[in-house]
């Protein structure tokens, strides 16, 4: 078949599994019962284990081509494995199963990204900047940028345990897109701050799209993703359900809820539409594949690459679990 698509993928991921395994998840006895006694005295000796193993399959075998100058929203309930999914693809949790390619740097931006709170706002922006890559110089040069973007002029010399919570989400924001990233990730961190601080953000994210980037946002605020992305992906249990134009997308999950949980989701739109016959999950992958098998992936990893597509690399029949038993996204333990 004539490879028509033009686009320059970004990210793809292959058959993504991620799958947790929790140590002592297994009750072994009361506080203060007999059995719990013994196990502490049984592991004290180097005679037994502190519990069984669990499993924890966040993210069931996800694929789709992400490509350069896509905005990409993830959406689903609680425990569906967004963040997982997030990790995963910025390199910092390894698939259990799967492969994710990259042409880029990816830059994670979370909630929950450590900055050092005893250290001053302009150190941390140092540091953080560096850890993007940029040189120090370049870090100073872009300080005052990152530092009225963030509106903590007044703060910057104070250590960032004296900022609020939403300060420092705005600071890390600002450092995060400082660099420009060529894959930029953002975990729910616009859900802080004010109206004209999320309008500012919106306009950097678009400013790294307009520069080929890519960027993936979870979130689960509906408008927010509407918003910001041109294409979503809707995770469930760990699975993609869906992957299509974002309003298409958050429609769907949006009537899905409300399905469920009429009054959690709010929504008083019509029945849905049922997503898996109208954009089904990995449906991109097939255009993708075309793509990605004519602009080779990053080189170290060539091989798998010409192969991203479910539907050329079948999903492996989900595996058994080998012990104490595998815990969907859904039935895990939050
Ligand atoms: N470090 C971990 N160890 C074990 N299980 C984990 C860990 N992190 C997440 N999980 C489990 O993986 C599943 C997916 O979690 P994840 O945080 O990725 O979902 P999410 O969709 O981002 O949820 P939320 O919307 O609540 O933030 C959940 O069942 C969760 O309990």
């Amino acid at each position: 078949m004539a490879v028509t698509d033009e686009r320059v993928p970004s990210l793809i991921s292959s058959h993504v599994d991620v799958i947790y395994r929790v140590y002592g998840a297994k009750k072994m006895g009361t506080v203060s019962g007999a059995p719990g006694n013994a196990s502490l005295k049984r592991l004290l000796k180097g005679r037994g284990s502190i519990g069984g193993v669990r499993e924890v399959h966040a993210v069931k075998d996800v694929s789709f081509v992400a490509y350069h100058g896509e905005s990409i929203g993830i959406v689903g309930r609680n425990g569906s494995g967004k963040s997982t999914l997030l990790r995963a693809l910025a390199g910092l949790i390894p698939p259990t199963n799967g492969e994710i390619y990259t042409a880029g740097t990816p830059a994670l931006l979370g909630v929950n990204a450590v900055l050092m709170r005893e250290l001053s706002g302009e150190r941390n922006v140092m540091i953080g900047g560096q850890a993007l890559g940029l040189t120090p110089k370049q870090v100073r040069e872009k300080m005052d940028d990152i530092v009225s973007f963030a509106g903590v002029e007044d703060y910057i010399d104070l250590p960032m345990k004296a900022y609020s919570s939403g300060m420092a989400a705005r600071l890390r924001f600002a450092i995060s897109t400082a660099a420009v990233p060529d894959i930029l990730m953002i975990d729910e961190a616009l859900a802080t701050g004010d109206a004209e601080f999320q309008a500012r953000s919106r306009e950097r994210v678009a400013e790294i799209r307009e520069a080929a980037g890519t960027v993936f946002l979870v979130s689960h605020s509906d408008s927010t993703v509407r918003a910001m992305c041109d294409r979503a992906l809707w995770l469930d249990k760990g699975r993609l359900v869906m992957d299509g134009p974002a309003n298409e997308v958050c429609d769907a999950y949006q009537a899905a809820r409300s399905k469920t949980s009429p009054k959690k989701a709010g929504a008083k739109k019509p029945a849905p539409k049922a997503p898996a016959t109208k954009t089904p999950a990995g449906a991109s992958a097939p255009a993708a594949e075309k793509s990605a098998a004519t602009k080779p992936a990053p080189a170290d990893k060539p091989a798998s690459a010409e192969n991203p597509s479910p539907a050329e690399n079948p999903a492996p029949a989900e595996k058994p679990a080998p012990d104490a038993g595998t815990t969907s996204a859904e039935d895990a333990p939050r």
